[in-house]
């Protein structure tokens, strides 16, 4: 199936409709969310159902480097507070980011608690992803920090055993995980934080949302006042905490039956969620589908046509990739916007879409801040993923369709999704 010698995968055509369950492993976001809020408490906490991926691997090492550690457990891990490796004060330590933009946004206010110097640096991408307002805010906040001035990695962080905290302005407009960062540390700052978002709003409102919804379960009193937010100082505890199947992830799977028709269920889709995924259900009824809450999870049925329709996926960028596919098997013109900051994701997603959409007979154009796609018969050819797991997922789409894409660099949807191409193969049932 894996091409190996050229690192191809041939994707799978759907040979008739689908009828499908499938299970997707825990939420990225809520993960790693999980593991910093756990590293602020006051108590180990058990993380429940984890994803168990690059990102997350990444994040536990980035914390155990911190000073927390964790062990592994029968369905996830057991993570312990800060101050549980027995690390030597003021050796310097090194933090591995990758290219998770969690691990490189969350983690260096944790670094300033410490009191040992801090280098962050990762793969070639995330020393291009943007992180200058934030390390502006936390030097505003009284932490010192050296880095080149481009506004990227790599950077150190020198701890100074606490942070003050109070009120700092931001500009979160280019990814909202600035903001995230600011108010997940904030209960372990001395006066905690209170943030005035300046500049345009940021992206990702449902995590934003995610943010404040687990520091709530972790026992943090949080304030929302429009642009305004506030955490008080607070010792953290949740003994307990049980992740969620990752929406995200899921949108592939649902997407599938949009593209071949048919039904895919995906198991344990929660009722209520910040989870932008979720958006999904609300969405695939425009696409012609029918989409169910059932018992069991999701269950997503396709319609006899696609329309092309017009989108505003500022709130939802991560979906992005996928979206496009699906719109390319729309009978009318489409419109992506308002996802200018994917320009500072994985890789230029925007660019990346429009080359390799169009590369396979797609017509499709970059728009400052989106996409215009209009309907174009695809055919095979090499879709290029620059290490972004996001577009593996998207060509999966596609490849249900059109015969002959070859996925290049499948394993690079290990960041969030590393038994991917085994889930896919298995939902188009065996002998595909
Ligand atoms: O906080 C989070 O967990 C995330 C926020 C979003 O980032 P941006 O606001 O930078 O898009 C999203 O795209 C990313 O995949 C995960
Ligand atoms: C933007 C994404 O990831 P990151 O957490 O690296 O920002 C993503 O998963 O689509």
């Amino acid at each position: 199936m894996t091409d190996a010698h050229e690192n191809h995968w041939a994707a799978p055509v759907a040979a008739a409709a689908l009828d499908a369950r499938v299970r997707v492993p825990g939420s990225k976001s809520i993960t790693n969310r999980a593991y910093v809020l756990a590293a602020l408490a006051g108590a180990p906490t058990r993380v429940r159902v984890p994803l168990d991926s690059r990102d997350t691997r990444l994040m536990l090492g980035a914390l155990a480097s911190l000073g927390a550690r964790s062990e592994e457990t029968a369905d996830g891990f057991l993570v312990y507070p800060l101050g549980t490796t027995g690390s030597s004060h003021g050796e310097p330590v090194e933090v591995t980011l990758g290219n998770a933009g969690t691990v490189a946004r969350f983690t260096p206010a944790l670094a300033a608690l410490g009191d040992s110097p801090v280098l962050f640096d990762g793969d070639e991408a995330i020393r291009r992803r943007p992180i200058g307002p934030l390390l502006a805010a936390l030097r505003r906040l009284g932490v010192r920090i050296d880095d080149d001035g481009r506004g990227a990695p790599p950077f150190t962080v020198h701890g100074d055993g606490g942070v003050r905290g109070g009120t700092v302005d931001l500009d979160s407009s280019a990814s909202s995980q600035f903001l995230s960062a600011l108010l997940l540390a904030g209960p372990a700052f001395d006066r905690g934080v209170t943030v005035r978002l300046v500049g345009d709003a940021p992206p990702s409102e449902p995590h934003i949302a995610m943010t404040l919804d687990m520091l709530h379960r972790f026992g943090a009193t949080v304030e929302r006042e429009g642009a305004e937010f506030h955490v008080a100082p607070a010792k953290l505890s949740c003994p307990e905490y049980v992740v969620e199947p990752d929406l995200s992830t899921a949108a592939p799977f649902v997407a599938a039956a949009v593209a071949a028709g048919g039904t895919v269920r995906v198991a344990g889709w929660p009722s209520t969620t910040t989870q932008p995924g979720d958006w999904l259900r609300s969405f695939l009824p425009a696409l012609g589908a029918s989409v169910r809450l059932e018992d069991g999870g999701l269950a997503v049925t396709g319609g006899s046509r696609i329309p092309g329709v017009e989108l505003d996926l500022h709130e939802v960028g991560e979906l992005t990739p996928v979206v496009a596919a699906l719109l390319c098997f729309a009978d009318g013109p489409s419109v992506i916007s308002g996802v200018a900051h994917l320009r500072g994701h994985e890789t230029d997603r925007i660019t990346a879409l429009a080359t390799e959409l169009s590369a396979l007979g797609g017509d499709v154009s970059e728009t400052d801040d989106g996409l215009r796609i209009t309907p174009a018969p695809l055919h095979g050819g090499v879709f290029r993923t620059y290490d972004d797991h996001r577009l593996v997922m998207a060509a999966a789409v596609l490849g249900l369709r059109v015969p002959g894409i070859h996925v290049e660099n499948p394993a690079t949807v290990g960041k969030t999704f590393p038994a991917f191409v085994e889930t896919w193969t298995g939902m188009l049932g065996s002998g595909q």
